[in-house]
């Protein structure tokens, strides 16, 4: 398969995907396969984790692992990239929804409460847990 994207690091967000070809939008970019982590299982093994920055939240508790680069998407106030969750064939596809430039970053919106400093960031936002929680809502 080829794909429309690299792989590149920068200093603030670490690695992120950055787009090789113009990209219009609508495009199907990447369809990564997940792991299901059921609810007990996150909280018995994979909570305060490195796990936590790359799990999806679902409604019931239960936790999605995307493989592929689907952990690699960072997040952006105004994404350029849509995701729709797959339950039943657990997958997550990721969509254009912009016509995404050549070298331009990929990025998806991961919910308004993020557990880390974001690069771009406008205001103060604060962590009511005090908890290191995965918030990828879906
Ligand atoms: C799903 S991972 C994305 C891939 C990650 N950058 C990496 O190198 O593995 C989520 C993590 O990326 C970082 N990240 C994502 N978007 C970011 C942003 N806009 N600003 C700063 N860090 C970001 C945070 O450390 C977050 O916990």
């Amino acid at each position: 398969m080829e794909f429309s994207f690299e792989m590149q690091s920068n200093d603030t967000s670490g690695r992120g995907l950055y787009a090789t070809k113009c990209i219009p939008s609508g495009t199907l970019i990447h369809t990564a396969p997940c792991l299901l982590f059921p609810s007990s299982t996150y909280t018995n093994h994979a909570r305060h984790t490195v796990l936590e920055h790359y799990l999806f939240n679902c409604p019931n508790g239960d936790r999605l692992l995307a493989l592929g680069y689907g952990s690699i998407f960072n997040h952006d106030e105004t994404p350029n990239v849509d995701f729709r969750v797959d339950r039943e064939n657990l997958e997550v596809r990721y969509i254009a929804c912009k016509e995404i430039d050549v070298g331009c970053e990929l990025f998806i919106y991961y919910g308004d409460k993020l557990w880390f400093e974001y690069a771009g960031k406008k205001e103060e936002s604060s962590d009511e847990e005090g908890d290191f929680l995965a918030r990828i809502e879906l």
